[in-house]
């Protein structure tokens, strides 16, 4: 009799794991956290997002050729523990749940605040918890299930993005829904500089930057996860 070995299902295809890419990372960092990461640096944020972005880029492009050489459940924990040690692998792969219960801990507490602004009356441990029964259960769904709700999801995500900086432009260029003439782009300068906080500002918002670029990493779990792993990194090619 042939013995199967036990093994994860593979079920997503690129495009399922493309959008949860980019789904994980577009989110509370970006939509709640910009404000603050804006009111620590003043327009200088532009200097501390280029760094955050040349960081994940370099790091995204080691992820994506250790996955395809190497596509093993586990991705960079695994990675750590394989190339560098019991010791590296054990620290990353901890630092890495910790971090996630933060961000899950942030993502549940934006929701109640938003929730909060149409509905002030309801308690927020309720919008708590109801959006962590939602996305449990979300993950109890079949691999491919799950992928096609991740999907829809984080294409709202994405046209929530591309409508902002529509509208955004909109705002500094023809002065869209508040005032003529257009903002323009004086702001970048005219309040004290492009860095009124100096250098500190700019290190300041560097800790919610790095957390709304946060996410995209998790290309590196699923992409062991799905039936093409080459595909779906094209970091790796
Ligand atoms: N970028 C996500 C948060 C996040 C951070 C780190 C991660 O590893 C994953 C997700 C957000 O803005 O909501």
């Amino acid at each position: 009799m042939q013995q199967q070995k036990p093994h994860l299902l593979r079920g997503l295809s690129a495009r399922h794991i493309r959008f949860i890419a980019l789904g994980s990372a577009i989110g509370t960092g970006l939509f709640y956290g910009s404000a603050a990461a804006i009111q620590a640096a003043g327009p200088a944020v532009l200097l501390a997002y280029l760094i955050g972005g040349v960081a994940v880029f370099i790091v995204m492009r080691a992820l994506g050729e250790m996955a395809v050489r190497n596509p093993i459940s586990g991705s960079f924990g695994s990675y750590a523990r394989h190339y560098l040690g019991p010791l590296a692998g054990f620290i990353t792969g901890w630092t890495y749940t910790f971090e996630m219960i933060i961000v899950c801990l942030a993502d549940v507490t934006a929701f109640g605040i938003y929730m909060g602004l149409w509905y002030p009356d309801v308690p927020r441990w309720i919008w708590v918890l109801s959006i962590i029964f939602f996305i449990g259960s979300l993950n109890l769904c079949h691999v491919r299930v799950f992928g096609e709700i991740e999907f829809w999801l984080s294409l709202i995500k994405v046209a929530a993005i591309i409508a902002m900086i529509a509208a955004g432009i909109g705002v500094i260029m023809f002065g869209f829904g508040h005032s003529f003439p257009a903002t323009g782009i004086e702001n970048l300068w005219s309040h004290g500089g492009f860095a009124p906080e100096g250098i500190g500002g700019v290190v300041a918002s560097l800790g919610i930057v790095m957390f709304a670029f946060g996410g995209i990493e998790i290309i590196g779990h699923y992409g062991s996860g799905s039936a093409r792993s080459r595909e779906s990194n094209p970091a790796g090619n």
